[in-house]
This record gives C-alpha cells, sequence and structure tokens, in this order.
C-alpha cells in the first residue's frame, strides 16, 4: 500500500461562535502510528473528522502526501476510517460487508473475491465470510470493520476511539493486533483515544491535546519524562506536584516548597519554575529521616499486586507514592508518620 505523510498546518475549526480547533499544526510521517490523545471535548475527534472530510472546512491546510485535501469530498481523500460503532450492514454477510467499497468502485466482481479474502486474512477472520454480523462478537465485527476499510487500500488509515465498545481484555488485545496490522501494512495511521495506555502502548508518538490547541507531540517516553506543562503531566501518569521556588547558588540548586521543605537538585536540572513534579514510583518511604525527605503521614494504602500504592498527607499535599511489594515485606500502616524520600533526578521542574 501507498504511504503517505499528513501535515497539519494552522488549522482553525468553529462550530458557530464556538472555536474548536485553535491553531493546529502537526507533521506526521509515512507509515507512523500516531496517536490522538486528550480530555473529552479536547477537539481529537474534530481534528480527525477534519482530515477525513466528514464536517465543515476548517481554515489553514490538511495534506495528504503532497494533496491539500481541505475543500475535497471524503471519498476522493483516499483515507479509510474505523468508528467507535462498527456500522456492519446488518442485512449483508460478512464478505459482501467487506467487499461494499469494492463495488461501490466498480470493480469487477472476480477481482474483488481475492481482494476480500485477502482483508479477512489479514485481520484472521478468513472462516467467517460466510456469516451475518448479528453471529459476531463484537471484537470480531470490529475486526470486520478494519478489513472493510483496509480492503480500498487507503493511503492513511484513521481510527476514531475504535476499541471503546470492547470489555478490557478484548481491548488489549485488539490494541496489540491493530499495531500489527498496522505494521504489516505500513500504513500512516491515526488513533483517536482518550486513553492513555492505549495511546502509550502503540503509538510511535502522540499529540495531546486540551481546549483545542496541541500541548506537546512526542515520543510516550518523551511525554511522560519531559511534559512540557502541568497539563501534560498529569494526563499522562499519575504526577506529584509540589509548589515553591527554585533557589540556586554557584553550582547547587535546590527547590523550596511552600511549607518551607528543601529538595536538592542535581546539577544541569532546570533552574526556573515553580512546581515540581514528582512520579509515584520516584518516592520511597522510610522510617526515619534522611537527606531530600519530606514528612508525611499515611492517609491510605491500597495492594495492587506488585505494588502497594500509598496515599500520604505530606504538609497539606497529598502524595501518591507506590511501593514494590514483595512477600515478607512490611507495610505502612495508615496514620504512621513517614519521611517521603524523594529521588529528584528524575524530577521534572516547571
Ligand atoms: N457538530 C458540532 N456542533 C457543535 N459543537 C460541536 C460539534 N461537534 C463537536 N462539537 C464541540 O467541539 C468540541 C470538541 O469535540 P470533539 O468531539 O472533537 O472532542 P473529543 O476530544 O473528540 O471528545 P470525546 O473524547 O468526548 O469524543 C466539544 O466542545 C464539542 O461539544
Amino acid at each position: 500500500m501507498t504511504k503517505a505523510g499528513i501535515k497539519i498546518e494552522d488549522v482553525h475549526l468553529s462550530f458557530g461562535e464556538t472555536e474548536v480547533l485553535k491553531g493546529v499544526n502537526l507533521d506526521i510521517k509515512p507509515g507512523e502510528f500516531f496517536a490522538f490523545l486528550g480530555p473529552s471535548g479536547s477537539g481529537k475527534s474534530t481534528l480527525l473528522r477534519a482530515i477525513a472530510g466528514f464536517g465543515p472546512d476548517p481554515r489553514g491546510r490538511i495534506l495528504i502526501g503532497d494533496r491539500n485535501v481541505v475543500g475535497q469530498s471524503p471519498w476522493k481523500r483516499n483515507v479509510g476510517m474505523v468508528f467507535q460503532s462498527y456500522a456492519l450492514w446488518p442485512h449483508m454477510s460478512v464478505r459482501d460487508n467487506v467487499g461494499f467499497g469494492l463495488k461501490e468502485r466498480k470493480l469487477p466482481n472476480a477481482q474483488i473475491r481475492p481482494k476480500v479474502d485477502a482483508a479477512l486474512d489479514l485481520v484472521g477472520l478468513a472462516h467467517l465470510a460466510d456469516r451475518m454480523p448479528n453471529q459476531l462478537s463484537g471484537g470480531q465485527q470490529q475486526r470486520i470493520a478494519l478489513a472493510r476499510t483496509i480492503v480500498v487500500e487507503p493511503e492513511v488509515l484513521l481510527l476514531d476511539e475504535p476499541l471503546s465498545n470492547l470489555d478490557a481484555s478484548l481491548r488489549v488485545q485488539m490494541r496489540r493486533e491493530l499495531l500489527n496490522l498496522q505494521r504489516k501494512l505500513g500504513l500512516t495511521t491515526i488513533f483517536v483515544t482518550h486513553d492513555q495506555e492505549e495511546a502509550n502502548t502503540t503509538s510511535d508518538r502522540m499529540a495531546v491535546l486540551d481546549g483545542g490547541v496541541i500541548q506537546q507531540i512526542g515520543t510516550p517516553q518523551e511525554l511522560y519524562d519531559t511534559p512540557a506543562n502541568l497539563f501534560v503531566a498529569n494526563f499522562l501518569g499519575t504526577a506529584n506536584i509540589l509548589k515553591g521556588r527554585v533557589e540556586a547558588d554557584g553550582t547547587a540548586a535546590r527547590f523550596v516548597t511552600e511549607t518551607g521543605d528543601h529538595l536538592s537538585l542535581p546539577a544541569g536540572m532546570r533552574s526556573s519554575g515553580s512546581n515540581i513534579v514528582l512520579r509515584p514510583q520516584n518516592i520511597t518511604l522510610l522510617r526515619e529521616e534522611g537527606p531530600n525527605t519530606l514528612t508525611g503521614t499515611i492517609s491510605h494504602k491500597e495492594f495492587l499486586g506488585s505494588q502497594i500504592r500509598y496515599l500520604v498527607n505530606a504538609g497539606g499535599t497529598e502524595m501518591v507514592v507506590d511501593q514494590s511489594h514483595s512477600a515478607g515485606l512490611d507495610w505502612f500502616e495508615t496514620g504512621t508518620q513517614v519521611f517521603l524520600q524523594t529521588n529528584t533526578s528524575s524530577a521534572i521542574v516547571l
């Protein structure tokens, strides 16, 4: 299949008076698996639909390969889109559902059959070709919807929360299948999701959206390790945020919290900012005070199997702290005073 990159240049889109996309710029490489991640209402679907050609035309340019597709009808754009609802034709067999787009394109039957067989083979459901949609599970229906989309050989694949109607374990299985299929076809893919785990586990890179504005673009690791702002830090995983200020004298720098605690910062760490972000696994609970410790009291504990998650009240801020668990290890009981040793080398100052 042909791979095309997608460029989005200064795209604005309004519904009536409300501006929903506020100047979006993106450069998605050919063959990339790219995710749009963001909370409900952040504009992910609107952006995807603008690429597909559904809804009002935006201002700005959307290039698929080197064609600006703004103003072009959806069927001329050569994109394939899979929705949350599978929307298979209920009165048609699996084979006819998958072949529908090819029939519409007036392809002779003799050419349709092998293409449909190949697409069904790719999603592992060749043996169900003669079933009706109501004889399939949700996961199977979504695979058929995928086969129906790829059979017409689109240049880009757009997925709008395609796994949301499936139960949790099937979602995990399907996201792996989706990635395998994408890798096999090498098809430029955009996956819209509000689920950070889904975006993290599938995408090469992602854009985090909030309020119609891209907050950051990067690989899942880049966004987790070096978030550009507090929104991204909070949206990708759990973030403990302490307010305060950075003080530096000569080569040594420290973060002074609002409650007056001092956390020394490693050399080379960003030296301005009024927040320090600590991930739950970057804090160790101690019974004795030590260097770089904050004082707190355990307010809640949850046994998660490999880890124990503690909520610790430290000077009025509730901190989430994960400690790895192994059999026989002592727990900190609720109400215990503890010292939170912070690993500031993996902290982020914002
Ligand atoms: N046809 C429409 N008319 C008016 N407003 C709309 C329309 N479609 C979307 N909106 C508004 O645009 C904003 C962005 O919606 P969009 O569906 O793109 O968000 P989203 O990030 O995909 O959210 P979700 O995860 O809930 O689907 C929302 O405030 C929504 O109410």
